[in-house]
């Protein structure tokens, strides 16, 4: 039987501890069981039980202080990461051998971590090696992401995560509690966008026509990977985080041997119509 892994993702303060505690928390009320593993060495706040936490292996503090090392937060951050990586046999201890087990891993935000330096890809192998299905969750702030360059840049570092490591992965804009309802109207052709007419829509904002056929060059890219999409997160959304956890299941089947599972929005029907109930239910309350 396999395992399977939610690798939870994405740049600084994102909301990557908060989703893995409202998950691990949904999870619970749906009578599953699920841990979570702090893989970040410079956690200080997190309000999830942990499996494993690997301050216990190495701490960026500790780092930062070694004479000797002399790192700032986040060569001691690139360090500690490394130092994992040659460590993989802490991870394999504490994650034991439990069949089919559900297991969120709650990942640092330093984002060279997912586009260029290989340990987050090293960890993704070492733990399909141990028979865990892996499903990237790549999470950016709905904050920074209501306007379209923002929001091209966003997508460029959750495509270059994607390419990086090779596996499936399903992208989150999170916080969107904290949108105005102006706003959340605004950011909704952002969850399911057409690249090109977005690109058209502001085109004549640009001025310098290099710059434009860049613009152009780069949604070309992003469409022709048709990637990108983003499932609304929510905490407060008991629904909404179904959605979000079906995708996942999806994607890794999880309890393939059991039934086969589809999520509700990956039908005939194209996912925009619950993204319009998703909006709809907020202006109504
Ligand atoms: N209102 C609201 N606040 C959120 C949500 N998710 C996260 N936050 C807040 O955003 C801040 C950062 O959240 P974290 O969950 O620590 O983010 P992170 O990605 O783990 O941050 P790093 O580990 O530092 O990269 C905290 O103050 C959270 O309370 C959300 O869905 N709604
Ligand atoms: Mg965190």
């Amino acid at each position: 039987m396999p395992r399977y892994a939610q690798l939870v993702i994405g740049p600084a303060g994102s909301g990557k501890s908060t989703y893995c505690s409202t998950m691990v928390q949904h999870l619970q009320t749906l009578n599953r069981s699920a841990q979570v593993v702090n893989l970040d060495p410079a956690a200080e706040h997190f309000d999830y039980p942990v499996m494993a936490d690997i301050r216990e292996l190495i701490q960026v503090d500790d780092v930062m202080e070694d004479a000797s090392l002399r790192f700032g937060p986040n060569g001691g951050l690139v360090f500690c990461m490394e130092y994992f990586a040659n460590n993989f046999d802490w991870l394999g201890e504490s994650l034991g051998h439990v069949e089919d087990d559900y297991i969120l891993f709650d990942c640092p935000g330093q984002i060279e971590l997912y586009t260029h330096l290989p340990v987050m890809k090293q960890l993704v192998e070492q733990l399909q090696q141990w028979e865990f299905r892996v499903c990237g969750v790549f999470l950016v702030d709905s904050q920074f992401m209501v306007e379209s360059f923002k929001f091209i840049s966003g997508v460029m570092v959750a495509l270059s995560a994607m390419v990086s490591l090779e596996i499936p992965q399903i992208n989150i804009m999170t916080k969107m509690d904290l949108l105005s309802p102006k706003a959340k109207k605004e950011i909704e052709k952002y969850l399911d966008p057409d690249m090109y007419s977005m690109m058209e829509d502001n085109s004549d904002n640009i001025r310098s026509k290099k710059f434009k056929n860049l613009t152009k060059a780069i949604c070309g890219l992003i469409d022709d990977y048709s990637m990108v999409r983003f499932l609304p997160f929510d905490r407060t959304d008991e629904e909404g985080i179904n959605i979000v956890l079906q995708n996942i299941d999806f994607s890794i089947q999880y309890g393939e041997d059991l039934e086969f599972k589809e999520p509700k929005e990956v039908d005939e029907e194209p996912a925009n119509l619950n993204y319009d109930a998703f909006f709809q239910d907020k202006v109504d309350s």
